[in-house]
């Protein structure tokens, strides 16, 4: 299974992901990173794993479709199987959507269908809920709302700080999506 892995910040999920490879947890071969972000730190990750890496941010193309298809063969160059977003802020679009359909997953900080978006651990934090999460998906059209793969729920002590609770949804997450991916591809639901 040759995974395209997607950032644009700091790359902890990516690093979890290139560990539970290293590891043989997780039975696949990372074959690319695709960044945003010129100055995300996941690019240095990558470099040090020895992925080959394109750094492409959207203002660099003329519209957002030329974006996209140059994304789609330097994904086709790497004979890319899947694409697993890890903290990836750009939204997908029908070029991408159409050439991996139900082979685009994400990683979202909070238990869907609640608190979609970019900002999810905080808005769960603001919120004053008891418990959130870590949900991973399919990626369709919407924003948030593709098929839920799995999720795991952590109760927030009152007495939490963000910055703690941060902590605690990577901790899952850095956990639950090695575990997720591996369980897709050995159940075949992934095949090549
Ligand atoms: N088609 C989909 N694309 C993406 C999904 C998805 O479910 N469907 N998940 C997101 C992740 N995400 C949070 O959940 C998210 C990321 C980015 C945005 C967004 O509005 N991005 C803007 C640009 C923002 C900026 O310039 O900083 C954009 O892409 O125009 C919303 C939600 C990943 N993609
Ligand atoms: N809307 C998607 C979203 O908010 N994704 C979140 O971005 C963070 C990336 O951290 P990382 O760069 O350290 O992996 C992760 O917490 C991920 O769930």
């Amino acid at each position: 299974m040759n995974i395209a892995l997607f950032a644009s910040g700091t790359g902890s999920n990516v690093q979890a992901l290139i560990t539970a490879v290293e590891e043989g947890r997780l039975d696949a071969t990372l074959v690319c990173l695709v960044c945003d972000n010129p100055q995300a730190a996941v690019i240095d990750k990558a470099q040090q794993a020895q992925i080959p890496t394109l750094v492409l941010p959207p203002s660099a193309c003329p519209h957002r479709q030329a974006w996209e298809e140059h994304i789609l063969a330097f994904l086709q160059a790497h004979q890319t199987d899947l694409i697993v977003l890890a903290g990836f802020m750009r939204i997908i679009g029908d070029t991408l959507l159409e050439a991996y359909p139900k082979r685009i997953i994400n990683i979202h900080p909070s238990l869907l269908p609640e608190f979609p978006g970019r900002h999810g651990i905080q808005d769960a934090y603001e919120a004053g809920v008891a418990q959130t999460g870590v949900t991973i998906h399919f990626v369709d059209a919407g924003i948030d709302t593709g098929e839920i793969i799995a999720q795991e729920s952590l109760a927030i002590p009152q007495e939490a700080t963000l910055a703690e609770l941060e902590a605690a949804i990577h901790a899952i997450e850095h956990r639950l999506y090695p575990a997720a991916l591996q369980t897709l591809i050995e159940k075949g639901k992934m095949d090549k």
